[in-house]
């Protein structure tokens, strides 16, 4: 059991956090048929090209501040409820403006969320603004550039998702050098859908101090001792891995093997509810399918602290937490 062991996510999408029965009384809410991408009270895709369609459909039943403070609140009240104190929520302004709300009615929303349920439980939470790669170069370089001049405390880190096959890293390196000198966190999707390559690509176009996924760098040997090297952490999310058949099971999963090669490596959930996961699950599967000791997995939540897109007297007040 891991329930009692403080925990810590850095990499949830925050739409991709919203429970199929919050998102149907949303679709109701506003008239729309959602029956495409969730039927039985799960969200419908077959593979990762389908999974993101799914996702933006269900991101745009989410259509005002209130809709993104409830969301934002659920998830977390959800993660204070199993002991975590700490949470970084992948959020992206496109998709504020794609449903006419706009960038800063979406932020604000989401900061009231974190209002609500920091004051109920004191978990705190960041916002990592991310572009999107299927939405092209221009509009992450948008979204890197909302995220530098938003001058919102709570806004402390810069990501790139979406469509891993599109185009390359380097494409998108204008908007990591915006973030970068806005003092943004860096951290990068790769590795997830592409193979080692893409992990090495990021590594080369953008240094980041972390990297979402990185799980395929195992299928090169110099590069994971790279990612050791340079003590890169990865945010790996074992259950979206599975579910999206990046790797058959669980035991061919290569959690323990990169851990074992000293790359700094951390557990967190995705998209839980498109996956069928939970933070709380992914504890547990550290715990029953990889084998760690409670110490281990600590150590693993010591290393999300480590890496936290935080200012150091947070760091310091999380780190006496756990
Ligand atoms: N797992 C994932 N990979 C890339 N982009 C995403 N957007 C939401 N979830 C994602
Ligand atoms: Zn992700």
């Amino acid at each position: 059991m891991t329930l009692h062991l403080k925990k810590v996510e850095l990499h949830c999408h925050l739409e991709g956090a919203a429970p199929p029965e919050l998102t149907a009384a949303q679709a109701r809410k506003y008239g729309v048929d959602i029956s495409g991408e969730l039927r039985g009270g799960a969200y419908v895709w077959h593979d990762f090209a389908s999974f993101l369609e799914c996702y933006d459909k269900v991101s745009e039943v989410y259509r005002t501040e209130e809709d993104y403070a409830r969301l934002t609140e659920t998830y977390l009240d959800e993660l204070a409820g199993i002991n975590t104190i700490y949470s970084e929520l992948i959020v992206s302004p496109d998709h504020g403006k794609r449903i006419g709300l706009g960038a800063d009615a979406y932020i604000s929303g989401i900061c009231e969320g974190i209002r609500r349920a920091r004051e109920k439980s004191g978990i705190e939470a960041r916002l990592i603004v991310t572009g999107e790669r299927h939405f092209g170069p221009e509009s992450v370089i948008g979204a890197a550039e909302y995220a530098a001049k938003a001058g919102n405390p709570l806004i402390t880190g810069f990501n790139l998702a979406g469509e891993e096959r599109m185009g390359r890293v380097a494409d998108y390196a204008r908007a990591f050098d915006i973030a970068r000198d806005a003092g943004l966190g860096l951290t990068i999707h790769a590795g997830e859908v592409c193979g080692a390559f893409s992990v090495a690509d990021a590594l080369d176009a953008v240094h980041p101090s972390r990297i979402g996924h990185g799980v395929r760098a195992v299928e090169d040997v110099d590069l994971v001792k790279r990612l050791a090297d340079l003590g890169t952490v990865l945010e790996v999310c074992p259950g979206s891995n599975i579910a999206l058949g990046v790797f058959p099971d669980f035991a061919s999963h290569p959690l323990r093997r990169l851990k074992e090669a000293g790359v700094r490596v951390t557990i967190s959930s995705d998209d839980p509810p498109f996956f069928h996961t939970s933070l709380a699950r992914e504890y547990e599967l550290a715990a029953e399918a990889f084998g760690f000791s409670d110490a281990e997995i600590d150590a693993m939540t010591r290393t999300a602290i480590e890496a936290a897109f935080v200012d150091e007297e947070t760091r310091k007040a999380l780190l006496a937490r756990l």
